[in-house]
């Protein structure tokens, strides 16, 4: 198995772990160097409030019953989540493309490259958006499709 699919197969098996019916996301960041996983989340509640929050997408009459008020994404727990001083030119292996708020996230802790599997909301303007950074920041972006 090439390595990149043994990451990415890492990032599948933690969004398993997510109790989003919706989608489930999963990320695994990786030290290039010795290829070893740094840190793995997955998009869930905030730690402690697993059944006190909504999994509702909601709708504009429903706005503080959304899980988007509430959910942590799986690239934020990942980073949060790392068992070393810091993540500085780490890859990160996504199953789904990054939004602007974890774009953010990734250029600040220093990862250098991206890996992801789906960009089912590509032509959001939270992706494009995120995308925009991700390009100026010359974050190295992949999909592994
Ligand atoms: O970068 C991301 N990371 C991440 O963990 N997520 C999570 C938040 C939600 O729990 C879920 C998206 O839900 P939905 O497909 O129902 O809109 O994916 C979503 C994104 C980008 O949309
Ligand atoms: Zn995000």
């Amino acid at each position: 198995m090439k390595k990149e699919d043994y990451f990415m197969a890492a990032a599948c098996l933690a969004a398993q772990r997510s109790k989003d019916a919706s989608t489930q996301v999963g990320a695994v960041i990786v030290n290039e160097t010795d290829n070893k996983i740094v840190g793995t989340g997955y998009n869930g509640m905030p730690a402690g409030l697993d059944d006190e929050l909504p999994w509702e997408r909601g709708d504009e009459k429903n706005n503080y019953n959304k899980k988007y008020l509430y959910v942590t994404h799986a690239e934020l727990n990942a980073i949060v989540n790392k068992n070393c001083a810091d993540v500085n030119g780490c890859t990160m292996y996504v199953t789904l493309f990054p939004c602007n708020e974890c774009a953010k996230l990734i250029i600040q802790s220093g990862i250098r490259k991206v890996i992801y599997l789906s960009n089912k909301y590509e032509t959001r303007t939270e992706t494009k958006a995120s995308r925009r950074m991700l390009d100026q920041a010359m974050v190295d972006t992949q999909c592994t499709k």
